[in-house]
């Protein structure tokens, strides 16, 4: 009898009863983060990836031919399919995006000269409330998601617009295009243009109908789905306590994630205290209501109290560094360094439009300016609580933060972030030597290191020749 196999589907031979179906199988250079501090670079590796988008196995050094071919042929894997990286090539896991507003894309790159609450209201609330329209949405969010694609973000944290039906269109959009993704509909009932404002009753109910809608869109494959809800209550300013409440009782009751933003800027921060004067301070406005464990996710924590960090970690809450977004606006420079060095989880975001950039890779590049602000400013204050060892980011660190930080900031460390065998391959085709790259290698001077280095610092979307999440081609230059 003549056994014909699927085309792309092979099985490995030792285990019948359990077919491990390969479905793609690289061979060169790997590039992820092992911790904070441990960046590793695998040369000459395969690296196979099963149908169900699951890493595999992983094979280093593999260091000639025949090894490479004994190596595919127990998998019964085509030696011609394997996908061969060249030098200047290599695999780096999909960026995570832990903080942005899909509605707000439209904005990206305007409207910098306000700080926080005039920006929100001159800018920002009028552009969203258009969001009641279908066909608007329809005209935004399809490029956003493309454009968030494009850029190597796999993983993205997004806040939508206090419209159900808008909201229920992005979370069926970022299904349908393929990207992993967290999609809030926002919740506002107090604070807020009278135009652009929703009652308590109304926040919560249409929020429940909104998180049933999302975890049906897809049934979770053992314990894995691609897109979920996050409650998105939008900041304490604009949520009365009794909506807060609610909320953190819904998330409770349904297992969710939250998030929202913290201590962004000095007046928002002040406003806090004037709303909830019985309260010491703004995180614990958050927990007094029940809204913080470790599935939220905070957007910047610019401005916290020690004694607020400290809270931060107890409840094990994650922030996400925006640093885009506070240069822009002007809310101030995060200590990304002191948040780590305390144990707590950071990722970061783009925050649009407060952020005007889409890219991970410009998210990465400002987190290190602004560890380097701190830095300085607190090398001319001669400020003892410098650490002086590991004064600004690294590039392992920024690599981390941009990839494991984010999955941890999710709750999917276990199983994106990096390449482990086992884990979900969410991941980037980057080509230093694509068509028109912003990077130039030379071969005399570039070894392995340098080119990840550049490609950090000058690199683009015009880098990524493909992006992948759970082993499935999503974009990439040559997808088109
Ligand atoms: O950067 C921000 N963008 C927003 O849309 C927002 N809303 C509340 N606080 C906010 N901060
Ligand atoms: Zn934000």
């Amino acid at each position: 009898m003549i056994f014909r196999l699927e085309p792309y589907f092979f099985f490995k031979k030792e285990n019948s009863k359990m077919p491990n179906k390969i479905s793609k199988v690289f061979y060169g250079t790997l590039i992820h983060s092992l911790s904070l501090t441990n960046l590793e670079i695998l040369q000459n590796t395969l690296l196979g990836i099963d149908s169900s988008g699951k890493i595999a196995f992983i094979e280093k050094n593999v260091l000639d031919e025949n090894t490479l071919n004994n190596i595919i042929s127990q998998w019964e894997f085509p030696q011609q399919e394997v996908i061969r990286l060249s030098k200047r090539q290599f695999l780096l896991p999909g960026f995570i995006d832990t903080h942005t507003h899909a509605p707000q894309y439209p904005n990206a790159g305007t409207g910098m000269d306000l700080p926080l609450l005039d920006w929100l209201n001159k800018y920002t609330f009028p552009l969203e409330r258009s969001y009641s329209s279908l066909s608007f949405a329809e005209k935004v969010y399809p490029m956003l998601v493309n454009n968030l694609l494009r850029s190597g973000t796999t993983t993205a944290v997004y806040f939508a617009t206090i419209h159900l039906e808008t909201s229920k269109y992005l979370a069926r959009l970022v299904k349908e295009k393929g990207q992993r993704g967290f999609i809030g509909k926002v919740n506002m009932d107090c604070n807020s243009p009278e135009d652009y404002i929703e009652t308590c009753d109304d926040s919560v109910e249409l929020t429940e109908e909104f998180i049933k809608y999302v975890l049906n869109l897809e049934k979770e494959e053992n314990g894995s789905r691609l897109v979920h809800p996050i409650i998105t209550p939008r900041f304490a300013v604009s949520c009365s306590s009794q909506l807060m409440d609610s909320l953190g009782l819904l998330a409770k009751q349904y297992n969710m994630p939250i998030q929202s933003h913290l201590s962004e800027n000095v007046a928002e921060i002040n406003f806090i205290s004037e709303l909830f004067p019985h309260l010491p301070d703004y995180t614990t406005v958050y927990d007094h209501h029940g809204l913080l464990n470790e599935k939220t996710i905070m957007a910047h924590g610019v401005h916290l109290s020690l004694k607020e960090r400290k809270l931060i970690k107890e409840r094990n809450i994650g922030i996400s560094h925006c640093p885009i977004s506070n240069f822009a606006i002007c809310s101030g420079v995060c200590n990304v360094r002191q948040l780590l060095d305390e144990g707590i989880k950071v990722g970061l975001g783009t925050d649009l439009s407060g952020g005007y950039s889409k890219s991970i890779l410009n998210a990465i590049r400002n987190a290190n300016i602004a560890s380097r602000v701190v830095f300085m400013s607190a090398s001319k204050a001669n400020d003892e609580s410098l650490n002086k060892s590991f004064p600004y980011l690294t590039l392992p660190e920024l690599t981390y933060l941009a990839t494991m930080g984010g999955a941890e900031l999710v709750n999917l460390d276990k199983i994106i972030g990096n390449f482990l065998i086992g884990k979900e391959f969410d991941a980037l085709l980057v080509d230093a030597d694509a068509y028109q790259s912003p990077l130039d290698v030379f071969d005399d001077l570039d070894d392995i290191e340098r080119i990840f280095e550049k490609f950090i610092f000058l690199g683009d979307e015009r880098n990524l020749k493909s992006v992948y999440v759970k082993g499935k081609k999503v974009s990439g230059t040559d997808l088109m």
